[in-house]
């Protein structure tokens, strides 16, 4: 498409990207990061889209389970071998954003790039990587991440698959000793791989020393058969990523060299020493990492989704706004850039925040290189707590957008459906919410509890401010709603210590009194994660050096964010007294004004996001807005009109409405 050919371009979508009043290349060039990286986003997405072998035969909606396995595996592999080719010189580790959209739903080989890789390099020694890494990087062998189990998902600590130390022959033997202990889950573990890191409880002279990553082997290298004593499979149609093949794995008795545990961490020496790491939860680094990434690919889903809504109510008229008058577009309707305008602020939201998780997580990843882990309970608390936000904000926010689209957003040709099940699910891998959200707030009770100690933790240094407990703000400045957000959270971590401490004075075990007031516990994460946004995203904004129009709307937005925020939670302000009712009351007045300024910028601060058609894959998403025709052009591609009659009126509809002649 000729994005300046404006001839082939629905007259509403011409019309609004004539009012734009901001220069879009520098914006998308903050949402990329920077001018080079759109520059090297763009040259890979060419690379892609311009090659025929990522195109599908007919739509993966009609296509059997086998055949979406097949076809996704074929374009995953391909994808691989291109940007491993030496001449395009990309490295797919630092621009797995660049290929959002271009596998459909669900790459079979993702584990194996977003979590067996990343296990190897921050799990295995370096010997280990010497003979792996290398390997799993050319594609020589492919891994997956095999943690949960039939039983247990959650709970790391009580996984029943067993490595049990043999130090006559130096070997480990793995087993499942009950049907629960059996791996499920797994991507690409069914039919794709054939290694993979197994998380096992550890046994060596009689005793466990809990959950431990260990590489293993599961297919003949030849002949892609599964080796003795493991037993491989596939789980079968999920709500989404159908065209991944996630597995079940059961291993009897199948033993392993010694060297086969990722000994990095910790390690058991031949004769079955076991030598402990410098913090016993560095076995669960790989999951913290992939976490910080989760936070960065949901804004990525909330961007393709936002896309289409905008477009979309750009183009869509219906009912009327003054009686009598031609129908509006849908985006004059006030509820409906409720609908969607939040949504494009909360983008910037989750890539600012993700930004900043980022460089702490390199700072954290820098220290534990000298052996300081001081860090890590901070780093596992934001990246729980970034995870858990940035996944159900998205998810919410993909499934707002599908139903601003109304009936047509249902449509699979929509490709809302498939980014919303490609979203909700990180609703529940890599940590469940819930229970991500409960070690933030067990983070936060811990860290309130030691006020006036030293921590070096940035995030929580504000529990110590008691003062502003009682100082209530009138000034309504972003910097201002930020402290109101602090203050709630605040007042919450307070609410919930004290409630705790009730109960435990009451004589309640603190297990149980953690249990009562575990939905309180789940507001203060909430509450201290989003202030945490809130503040990293007007720091940005404040600190951005960029043009006034780009800097006008980023303003904007981030106040939109901030009031939204602050209006779906009111109680919380309402109770600690950071805002007053009738705060609230002016608060959402000015959010509807608020709307009203950003909706002439919708559509090009859309644009700004800078989404190929060819990988935004939407009927009511275009860039030309050529929405009724695509719909229609789709809808041919069903089946079910190769025929004007069916087999099925013949065998089925006939026979039953002749039965009563
Ligand atoms: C790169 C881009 C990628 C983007 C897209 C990725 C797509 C990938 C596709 C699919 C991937 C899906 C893969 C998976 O789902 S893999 C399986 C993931 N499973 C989980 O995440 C399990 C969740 N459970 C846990 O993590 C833990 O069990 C737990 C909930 C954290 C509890 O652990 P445990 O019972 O051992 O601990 P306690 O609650 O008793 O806490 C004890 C203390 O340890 C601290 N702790 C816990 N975890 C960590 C950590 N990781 N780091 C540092 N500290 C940790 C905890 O806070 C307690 O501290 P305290 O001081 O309070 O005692
Ligand atoms: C698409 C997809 C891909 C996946 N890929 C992989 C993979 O590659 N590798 C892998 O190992 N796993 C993978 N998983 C598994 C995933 O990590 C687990 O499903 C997830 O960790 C949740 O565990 P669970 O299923 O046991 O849920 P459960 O823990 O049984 O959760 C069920 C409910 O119990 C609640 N609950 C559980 N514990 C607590 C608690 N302590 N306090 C309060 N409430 C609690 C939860 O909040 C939830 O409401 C994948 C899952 C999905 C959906």
């Amino acid at each position: 498409m000729d994005k300046n050919n404006e001839r082939e371009c629905n007259e509403d979508l011409i019309r609004e990207r004539r009012k734009c009043n901001f220069n879009i290349e520098e914006l998308t060039n903050i949402v990329d990061g920077g001018k080079a990286r759109t520059a090297r986003r763009r040259e890979i997405q060419r690379l892609l889209i311009n090659d025929p072998e990522f195109l599908d035969e007919i739509p993966q909606d009609y296509m059997s389970h086998e055949d979406r396995y097949s076809n996704e595996l074929r374009k995953s592999a391909h994808l691989m071998q291109k940007l491993a080719d030496q001449e395009s010189g990309h490295d797919i580790h630092q621009d797995i954003g660049a290929l959002t959209g271009i596998l459909k739903d669900g790459n079979p080989l993702m584990v194996h790039l977003s979590m067996f890789i990343p296990a190897i390099l921050g799990q295995a020694n370096s010997e280990q990587q010497e003979k792996w890494l290398g390997r799993s990087l050319r594609n020589e062998i492919i891994g997956t991440y095999a943690q949960t189990e039939l039983g247990h998902g959650t709970f790391v600590r009580g996984l029943e698959t067993r490595a049990t130390y043999d130090p006559t022959v130096e070997e480990f033997v793995l087993h499942t000793p009950t049907i629960t202990a059996t791996k499920w889950w797994p991507g690409g573990l069914g039919k794709t791989c054939n290694y993979c890191v197994v998380m096992a409880q550890l046994y060596t002279q009689g005793r466990c020393y809990g959950p431990h990553p260990f590489i293993v082997q599961l297919r003949d290298e030849e002949t892609h058969r599964s080796l003795p004593g493991i037993t491989l499979g596939e789980i079968g149609p999920r709500l989404g990523l159908n065209s991944n093949d996630n597995g079940f794995l059961k291993f009897e008795n199948h033993r392993i060299p010694r060297t086969n545990m990722l000994m990095k961490h910790s390690q058991v020496l031949k004769d079955g020493t076991y030598v402990k790491p410098l913090h016993n939860k560095l076995s669960y680094g790989t999951m913290m990492l992939v976490r910080v990434g989760i936070v960065g690919a949901c804004s990525r889903s909330l961007q393709y989704a936002v896309t289409i809504a905008t477009r979309y109510s750009a183009v869509r008229h219906q009912s009327e706004i003054v009686p009598g008058q031609p129908e509006p577009q849908i985006l004059d309707y006030q509820t409906q850039q409720y609908k969607v305008i939040p949504q494009i602020a909360s983008v910037f939201a989750l890539i600012f925040s993700a930004r900043s998780l980022s460089k702490i997580q390199s700072s954290v990843t820098a220290k534990l290189k000298d052996g300081n882990t001081d860090l890590l309970p901070e780093l596992h608390s934001l990246s729980s707590g970034l995870k858990a936000l940035s996944s159900s904000d998205a998810s919410w926010g993909v499934e707002v957008c599908r139903l601003a689209c109304g009936g047509h957003g249902y449509l699979a040709s929509s490709n809302l459906p498939r980014t919303y099940t490609g979203t909700t699910c990180a609703i529940t891998y890599e940590g469940e919410n819930t229970v991500l959200l409960l070690q933030v707030a067990r983070y936060l009770i811990k860290s309130y509890r030691s006020i006036g100690k030293e921590t070096g933790a940035s995030s929580v240094s504000y529990l110590a401010d008691q003062t502003s407990l009682a100082s209530s703000s009138s000034s309504f400045s972003n910097k201002a709603l930020v402290q109101a957000f602090k203050l709630s959270a605040l007042s919450l971590v307070a609410e919930a210590e004290a409630r705790l401490q009730k109960l435990c004075d009451m004589g309640q075990e603190f297990y149980h009194a953690w249990n009562y007031c575990s939905v309180l516990l789940l507001k203060c994460a909430e509450a201290h994660t989003r202030y945490y946004i809130c503040e990293k995203y007007e720091q940005t904004v404040d600190s951005l050096k960029a043009s006034e129009g780009v800097k006008n709307v980023l303003q904007s937005l981030c106040r939109l964010y901030l009031i939204y925020h602050i209006t779906l939670t009111h109680g919380d302000f309402l109770k600690c007294g950071a805002l007053t009712p009738r705060n609230i009351a002016v608060l959402e007045g000015e959010m509807c004004d608020l709307l009203a300024v950003l909706r002439p910028q919708a559509v090009s601060i859309v644009d700004a996001f800078d989404i190929p058609d060819e990988l935004l894959g939407s009927t009511l998403g275009c860039w030309d807005g050529n929405v009724y025709q695509r719909l229609y052009d789709e809808a041919l591609k069903s089946p079910l009109n190769k025929t004007d009659v069916p087999d099925a009126y013949y065998k089925y509809l006939l026979p039953l409405m002749k039965s009563s002649l």
